[in-house]
């Protein structure tokens, strides 16, 4: 009985292995027309791959570029896992203007124990309707009140950055801008200061740094992807202390917001209380300026007292505003005063624009100021193309997809690598070239609407765009306003 249940037992395992076995060489056979690095059955490209975080990006980039030919498309293996990476406009837009390939791919898994499925991680099913919830937190009219958080904020950093400018000696400008846009999301996000900018010994901004930096190494790195190695040997204990200050920080601050609420009766006596005070016209300098204001959080627990949203999912969205709104728009402005510094003769136009909209008037930055101040937006832009803080992304196929003639097989994880549609020569001439001109209404017309995607495009693009373009433009034209800048590092360099 023992030997035939043994026997049994190998019989299943050889057939499992040889189902397996079938079913990825039959997928083999599916990809063999899609260019890509050569690739061996069962390890696929890992013998080639680089484990060090650091050299990620260039691999990525370096295997598209060995493959520059329309359609722009090629196939590499995670062992048996075929990816599709995409970074042609006309590719991308085959899967970016579905409105079904919308799940995220599996190292999005890595963000939810911090962000839990909060709008970035959530699947399908759940983030069509709390998409449609959210949208409208996003309105102009509601971005228009974190102006003041912008100057604010901008102030403090300009503060901070004078005496270097008076040294006149070179330093490292990204981590105090990092602070800043740090500021300015956790105002914005709960209403709630954590003074990174001034004071960066607080657990909370350690950790959001930490934790930041975990999850990108981790992110690049397929030897740490395993639960069990990560917590046992990677960063899993820092991790873990991250999370804790985390959570507990926005946690605390959503409890004592809505006991605030509470004891005002309710969120519409709240609104009505605010609405009087901008009836009664309440000035900047007010030591209650702040209460004049909602926070992101204020409009979701609106909609909890509706009834249009568990007050669990609060936390999540909170964390992922806060994940998705500093990292992103730091780099972004670090790298256009980079930029700015490597072209004087472009920065001088950025300084006739503020010149000419400001003069020698030390006067707070309005709404309208932002949008009247084209030339620098599309400085901003053109940085976004060069250096996207998000440079690819990936969704995971909800049905077999022809893409460029090629039957993609549901399941599949395609990525959509920005960094390299941002540099095609076809809708990019020159694409190395700084040019803020290419997003001139003149040259942006006619262009390929899936050829520039900072913000990911289609129904699952950024919803933080509008906050983070008036973010930056705001914070850069303070910082121009007052400094010139010159890059230590040429491009070339
Ligand atoms: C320069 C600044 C920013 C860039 C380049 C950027 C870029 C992106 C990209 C590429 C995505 C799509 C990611 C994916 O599909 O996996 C995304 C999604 C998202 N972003 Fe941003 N982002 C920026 C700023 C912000 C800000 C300031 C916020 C919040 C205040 C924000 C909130 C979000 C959220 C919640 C999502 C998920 C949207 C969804 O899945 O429906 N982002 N962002």
């Amino acid at each position: 009985m023992a030997v035939l249940g043994i026997a049994l037992l190998i019989g299943a395992i050889v057939a499992l292995v040889a189902t397996a076995l079938l079913k990825h060489l039959r997928l083999r056979r599916q990809f063999a027309a899609c260019p890509g690095p050569r690739s061996f059955p069962l390890i696929g490209n890992a013998a080639q791959l680089k484990m060090k975080p650091e050299d990620f990006m260039d691999q990525t980039m370096g295997t598209c570029m060995m493959f520059p030919a329309y359609p722009r498309m090629q196939n590499i293996w995670l062992a048996t896992e075929p990816y599709v990476m995409l970074y042609g406009a006309e590719v991308v837009e085959v899967v970016l203007s579905s409105g079904k390939h919308i799940d995220k791919g599996f190292e999005y898994n890595m963000l939810h124990p911090w962000l839990g499925r909060g709008l970035l991680t959530s699947a399908s099913t759940t983030w069509r309707p709390r998409r449609k919830l959210l949208t409208p937190t996003f309105h102009y009219d509601i971005l228009k009140d974190f102006v003041e958080v912008f100057n604010q904020q901008s102030k403090i950093l300009l503060g901070i950055l004078r005496p270097f400018a008076e040294s006149g000696k070179s330093f490292d400008v990204s981590t105090y801008i990092a602070s800043c846009a740090l500021d300015i999301i956790c105002e914005s996000a709960m209403g709630r200061s954590v003074n990174a900018q001034l004071n960066h010994q607080s657990d909370y901004v350690k950790a959001i740094i930490e934790i930041n930096d975990i999850i990108h190494k981790r992110q690049k790195n397929p030897l740490s992807w395993p639960n069990f190695l990560f917590w046992h040997f990677g960063n899993g204990k820092r991790h873990a202390w991250c999370l804790e200050v985390l959570h507990g920080f926005t946690q605390k601050v959503i409890d004592e917001r809505k006991a605030e609420i509470d004891k005002l009766g309710g969120m519409d006596e709240m609104m009505n209380a605010l609405q009087d005070k901008r009836n009664n016209n309440v000035g900047d300098d007010d030591v209650d300026s702040k209460k004049q204001r909602l926070a992101f959080l204020d409009l979701l627990l609106d909609l909890v007292d509706r009834q249009q949203m568990p007050m669990a999912d609060v936390r999540p969205e909170v964390d992922t505003f806060m994940f998705e709104g500093h990292d992103t728009t730091s780099s972004a402005m670090t790298w256009t005063l980079h930029l700015l510094g490597c072209y004087p003769e472009v920065q001088r136009r950025v300084h006739a624009e503020l010149d000419a909209l400001f003069g020698d008037d030390a006067r707070d930055i309005t709404f309208e100021d932002i949008g009247s101040l084209k030339y620098l937006e599309c400085c901003v832009k053109e940085t976004l193309r060069l250096f996207p803080s998000v440079p690819m992304f990936t969704r995971v196929l909800k049905h077999d997809q022809p893409i460029d003639g090629l039957v993609v097989p549901a399941g599949t994880q395609v990525v959509i690598v920005s960094y390299m549609v941002h540099r095609d020569p076809k809708h990019w001439p020159d694409p190395e070239v700084f040019d803020p001109d290419r997003f001139s209404p003149q040259q942006t017309a006619g262009r390929h609407p899936y050829a520039f995607l900072p913000f990911s495009a289609g129904g699952r693009n950024c919803i933080g765009q509008r906050f983070a373009m008036m973010e930056e433009k705001t914070v850069l034209a303070w910082l121009l306003r007052y400094f010139e800048v010159e890059s230590v590092q040429r491009r070339d360099q």
